[in-house]
C-alpha cells in the first residue's frame, strides 16, 4: 500500500537530509506507529505520502501509484484515498458535527441520499451518535477528535494518516481515540500514526518504525516505544 524505495528528502537550502535512504513497505491493513524525536523526519515521511513534496532521490509508491511520476492534476485523486487527522482537530467551527462530516462527502460529489446513509453510520463507528447537532465548541477535545476521525474516514479511504492524534488529549481520552483508530483499522484501512505517546505505543503493540535524524533505526512488529 505504501513503499519507500531508498527515499531521501532534502529540503531546499538545507544541507542535511530530512529523510535519508528510507526503505519501508507497509501492506494493506497494517497499523504502523511512526516514532522518533522532534526533527527526526516523521512529518516529512507523512508529507511525502500525501505528495506535498516529492523525494529528492528514490521512489515512493502509494496505493499503487508511483508518486514521483504522478501528475499534479491527479494529486487530489490520490488524497481522496488518504484520510488525515491531526493533533489540532481542524474542524469547521461554524458547522455542526453532522455537517462537518457530511461536508467531506459533499466536496467529493456524493449524493444527499448517500450522505444521509453513510454519515450516521460513520458517527456511530466513532462513538458520536446522538451528538449530530452539536457545534464543535460544545464538544470535549476527545469528541472533537472523534469528529475529525469520522470526517477522515467517511469516504472510506484506503489509508488513514494520523499525525499526533492524541497529542492534545488526556491519557483516558487518548485510549478512546485509539479504540476508534483500531476499529477503523479492522475495517481493512491501513493506518499510519506519528506519535510521541509511549504509553499508547506500549499498550497497542503494533508495528513500530523509529526514525532518528532521517534514518529508519528500527522497524519491528509488535514493538514498544523504547527498545531496551
Ligand atoms: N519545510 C521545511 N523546510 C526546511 N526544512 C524542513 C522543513 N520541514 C522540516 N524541515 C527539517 O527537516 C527535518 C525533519 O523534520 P520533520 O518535521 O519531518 O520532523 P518530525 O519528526 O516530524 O518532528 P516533530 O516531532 O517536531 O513534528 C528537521 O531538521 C526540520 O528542521
Amino acid at each position: 500500500m505504501i513503499t519507500f524505495d531508498n527515499v531521501t528528502k532534502i529540503y531546499a537550502q538545507q544541507s542535511r537530509a530530512a529523510l535519508s535512504d528510507v526503505n519501508v513497505d507497509i501492506d494493506k491493513g497494517e497499523f504502523v506507529f511512526l516514532i522518533g524525536q522532534s526533527g527526526s523526519g516523521k512529518s516529512t515521511f507523512i508529507r511525502l505520502i500525501l505528495r506535498e513534496y516529492r523525494p529528492t532521490r528514490g521512489t515512493l509508491y502509494v496505493a499503487g501509484k508511483n508518486l514521483n511520476q504522478l501528475r499534479s492534476w491527479k494529486v487530489p485523486v490520490l488524497r481522496r484515498q488518504i484520510g488525515t487527522v491531526f493533533q489540532d482537530f481542524r474542524l469547521l467551527p461554524g458547522k455542526t458535527v453532522y455537517d462537518n462530516v457530511a461536508f467531506a462527502m459533499q466536496v467529493t460529489g456524493k449524493s444527499t441520499k448517500e450522505i444521509r446513509g453513510v454519515v450516521p453510520e460513520t458517527l456511530e463507528l466513532v462513538g458520536l451518535d446522538g451528538k449530530e447537532k452539536r457545534m464543535p465548541d460544545e464538544l470535549s477535545g476527545g469528541e472533537q477528535q472523534r469528529v475529525a476521525l469520522a470526517r477522515a474516514f467517511v469516504n472510506r479511504p484506503k489509508i488513514l494518516i494520523a499525525d499526533e492524534p492524541t497529542g492534545n488529549l488526556d491519557p483516558a481520552t487518548a485510549v478512546g481515540i485509539m479504540k476508534v483508530l483500531d476499529r477503523i483499522n479492522h475495517t481493512g484501512a491501513t493506518v499510519v500514526m506519528a506519535t510521541h505517546d509511549s504509553t499508547i505505543v506500549d499498550q497497542m503493540r503494533r508495528r513500530v518504525i523509529e526514525l532518528s535524524s532521517g534514518h529508519v533505526v528500527r522497524d519491528e512488529n509488535e514493538g514498544v516505544y523504547r527498545n531496551s
